[in-house]
């Protein structure tokens, strides 16, 4: 590690709190490759809601889409993120679309320091091309589907605490690029309302 990253991940484990890093972004941002390095970077633990999901449930994503349908996904992830939430400080990547259900984002927003993985549309589909375990793309124009869902989707992302460009880098490049994010957003602030947010716990008053 150059000794800039390590003093980014020392001000990260200084400032960070009982908060989660949550990473947020479409399907093949990066979002679990890049939060298992960042996780190791900063020495905390790595959590993937998708696996979680598919442990409690002992079924695969897609077939849990196939046998409930995509509301009763939401419900088990929105349940499975306020859980995983508690366990902070730790690294937690969700699936590309969590962050776009309400509750879920505003579960995110009382515990989580949200980082949103930004990316273009050709990386994205050269990133989920690898493997077919995404069941919104098993469709005969999966291009078509992931562009209409950065259209709906980017506005809502883009609400989260930091937004990192997900380049054509190496994972461990990104990683560093996130660290260095959050170091920085914590400095400028980010602290303070972390703080707030653990008041809004104890007194019972919603941060939002
Ligand atoms: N910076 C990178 N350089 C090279 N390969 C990458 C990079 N980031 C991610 N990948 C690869 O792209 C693929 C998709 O990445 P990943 O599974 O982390 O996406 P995700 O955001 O978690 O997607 P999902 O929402 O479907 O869970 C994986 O094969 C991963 O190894
Ligand atoms: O973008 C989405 O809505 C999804 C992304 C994956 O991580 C999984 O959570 C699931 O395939 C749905
Ligand atoms: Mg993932």
């Amino acid at each position: 590690m150059t000794p800039e990253a390590k003093a980014n991940c020392e001000t990260v484990r200084g400032l960070i709190g009982q908060r989660s890093i949550v990473l947020v972004g479409l399907m093949g941002a990066g979002k679990s490759a890049v939060g298992r390095k960042v996780a190791a970077m900063l020495d905390l633990p790595f959590v993937d809601a998708d696996t979680e999901i598919e442990r409690v449930s002992a079924m695969t994503i897609p077939d849990l889409f196939e046998q409930y349908g995509e509301p009763e996904f939401r419900a088990l992830e929105r349940r499975v993120v306020t859980r995983l939430l508690k366990s902070g400080p730790q690294v937690l990547a969700t699936g590309g679309g969590a962050f776009i259900n309400e509750s879920t984002r505003q579960a995110i927003g009382r515990r989580g320091i949200s980082v949103w993985l930004s990316a273009d549309l050709d990386l994205l589909m050269e990133r989920v091309s690898r493997r077919q375990n995404r069941p919104l793309l098993r469709d005969p124009d999966p291009r078509g589907v992931m562009q209409r869902l950065m259209e709906e989707r980017y506005p809502v992302y883009a609400t989260a605490d930091i937004d990192v460009q997900s380049r054509d880098i190496t994972k461990e490049e990104m990683a560093a690029n996130v660290v260095a994010a959050v170091a920085e957003w914590l400095e400028a602030g980010g602290h303070a309302r972390g703080k707030a947010a653990e008041t809004a716990k104890t007194t019972g008053k919603a941060e939002q």
